[in-house]
């Protein structure tokens, strides 16, 4: 169930991925009111920016007001700070669309009022409340693939790769700062219509190889796209450079 498309140009890797956003909202609006997305943090928001926003032929057709946004993982830092995932996408999407008078989609964001605390008693709070807010299946996740194979914040070799009893979960050892997260467990991803990768650069080929070379990897983004849910990666041509990919 896993589709590599690469392109040589990071341009046209945004624009394919807007395009199969598009072709996503379009399928679940057909029969729905609702379209539910996840997004990541990381590079993913410049990817975004480029082919949703910037594309003129493809902004139009984005029906913003229908979309239901959840963050695949978030870092437990106010929503302003320059690490929040949210805070990357309100930036490079959300105040693009209020400078351009477009009404934008519903955000759902963890509670900043809970952040003071440094308790991990609160981080389950924030994780808790933060799960109310997803619908039974997503249709479309998109996720970014760190060097180390980390996606959402689950990363390798970690006990939350593991977890089953919740659907987001909190992490405060994240080895990639800051410390202190909430993210998606295997059963949210388990249960999703769609999910995409996005990776570009070539720092990223070295695991791109490992992900897809080595059938018993288990890096959290090769498990991820083992799942029984249609995969797709978008990647440009630097990181697949010398990586045999599924056909
Ligand atoms: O820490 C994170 O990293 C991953 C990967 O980021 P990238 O910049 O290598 O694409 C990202 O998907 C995740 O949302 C973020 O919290």
């Amino acid at each position: 169930m896993v589709t590599v498309n690469s392109y040589a140009e990071s341009t046209e890797v945004a624009s394919k991925v807007a395009q199969y956003i598009l072709n996503i909202q379009d399928s679940v609006l057909a029969t729905s009111s609702e379209f539910h997305i996840a997004i990541s943090g990381g590079s993913l928001g410049k990817v975004l920016k480029a082919g949703l926003i910037d594309n003129e032929s493809i902004r139009s057709k984005v029906q913003w007001s229908k979309w239901k946004v959840y963050f695949s993982d978030e870092r437990l830092v106010p929503l302003d700070h320059e690490d929040s995932n949210y805070g990357l996408f309100n930036k490079l999407v959300l105040e693009a669309l209020g400078h351009a008078g477009v009404p934008g989609p519903t955000v759902f964001t963890i509670n900043e009022s809970l952040l003071h605390d440094t308790d991990t008693t609160t981080d389950a709070e924030i994780a808790k409340e933060y799960e109310s807010f997803l619908p039974s299946t997503i249709d479309l996740v998109l996720l970014g693939c760190g060097p180390d194979g980390h996606t959402a914040s689950l990363f390798p070799g970690h006990k939350l790769l593991n977890e089953r009893s919740v659907k987001i979960a909190t992490i405060s050892d994240s080895p990639k700062p800051p410390s202190r997260r909430i993210t998606f467990t295997f059963p949210v991803l388990e249960a999703a219509k769609n999910i995409a990768f996005v990776a570009e650069g070539a720092g990223k080929a070295p695991i791109l190889k490992e992900i897809f070379e080595s059938e018993e990897s288990q890096l959290p983004s090769a498990l991820v796209s083992k799942l029984n849910v249609p995969v797709t990666w978008f990647t440009n041509d630097d990181a697949i450079k010398g990586v045999n990919i599924p056909k």
